[in-house]
């Protein structure tokens, strides 16, 4: 990639993630945000992100970040990295560490278990720490999957919003990426060389989304801006702000 289209994508990213603050209302003055962060490319983007725009006057507002470690689940995260990252970005790390148990008398599937246990941690934390935002690491491509998965397999039309106010805590989920696809996170993550963490989950299979995304593939053929267009119906109902 040359300089001059490094600069342009960097300017386009820049530009979707201060049209999805806006149009969301997703930073407001003296906000906490808690980061969840993975360590996979999304919410290392989502971080530093949020880290540079945490440095501009205004709103005026702060940041951490979480790391959940599944003790459980051999995910060979390399927390020494992530502290590396965040350091850099001058923004405190929690490293968090929890366990769940699979065959414990529930027939929930390991992955909504595991998913389960490490957000009952996010919101722990994010209310020990003062912070009044979670902010997750999803795109656009993550939220019309879902929305198309939903209409298929659920039966309505909805998604993961960019912004949903908790009704049992004073938390606030936001999702900043909401408007950036996923290649271009790609890309971006190449030229940061983000570390790629190594997944080793004994229970991640085949997903019902990686044919959704095969399908939406060849609905692109029909129509290139299909996603966006998925997108701005998803926006028209109201469906990205609950
Ligand atoms: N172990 C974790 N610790 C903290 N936050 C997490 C963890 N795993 C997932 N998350 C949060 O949930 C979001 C969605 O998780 P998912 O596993 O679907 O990630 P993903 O689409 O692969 O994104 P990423 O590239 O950020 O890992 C992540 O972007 C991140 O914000």
């Amino acid at each position: 990639m040359t300089d001059a289209e490094k600069h342009k994508l960097e300017q386009r990213i820049l530009k979707r993630f201060h049209k999805a603050l806006s149009a969301y209302s997703l930073i407001e003055d003296n906000d906490k945000v808690l980061v969840a962060l993975s360590g996979g490319k999304d919410s290392l983007c989502l971080l530093e992100l949020l880290a540079r725009r945490m440095r501009i006057q205004r709103p005026l507002f702060k940041v951490e970040a979480i790391h959940i470690r599944m003790e459980n689940i051999h995910y060979e995260t390399d927390t020494a990295y992530l502290q590396n990252f965040c350091s850099g970005l001058g923004v405190p790390l929690h490293i968090v560490t929890t366990r769940f148990d699979a065959y414990a008398g529930t027939k929930k599937p390991a992955c909504f278990l595991c998913s389960w246990y490490r957000r009952k941690e996010i919101f722990n934390k994010a209310q020990e720490l003062g912070c009044n935002k979670i902010a997750l690491g999803h795109h656009l491509d993550d939220i019309v999957q879902t929305a198309l998965m939903n209409v298929f397999s659920q039966g309505h039309f909805s998604t993961m919003p960019a912004r949903l106010t908790m009704r049992k805590m004073p938390l606030t989920i936001i999702r900043p990426l909401c408007l950036e696809t996923e290649a271009d996170i790609q890309a971006l993550a190449e030229i940061r060389q983000y570390e790629k963490q190594l997944k080793t989950c004994p229970y991640e299979k085949a997903s019902s989304r990686a044919d959704i995304k095969l399908m939406l593939a060849e609905a692109e053929k029909i129509n290139p801006d299909a996603k966006y267009s998925i997108m701005n119906a998803l926006d028209a109902e109201g469906k990205l702000v609950e």
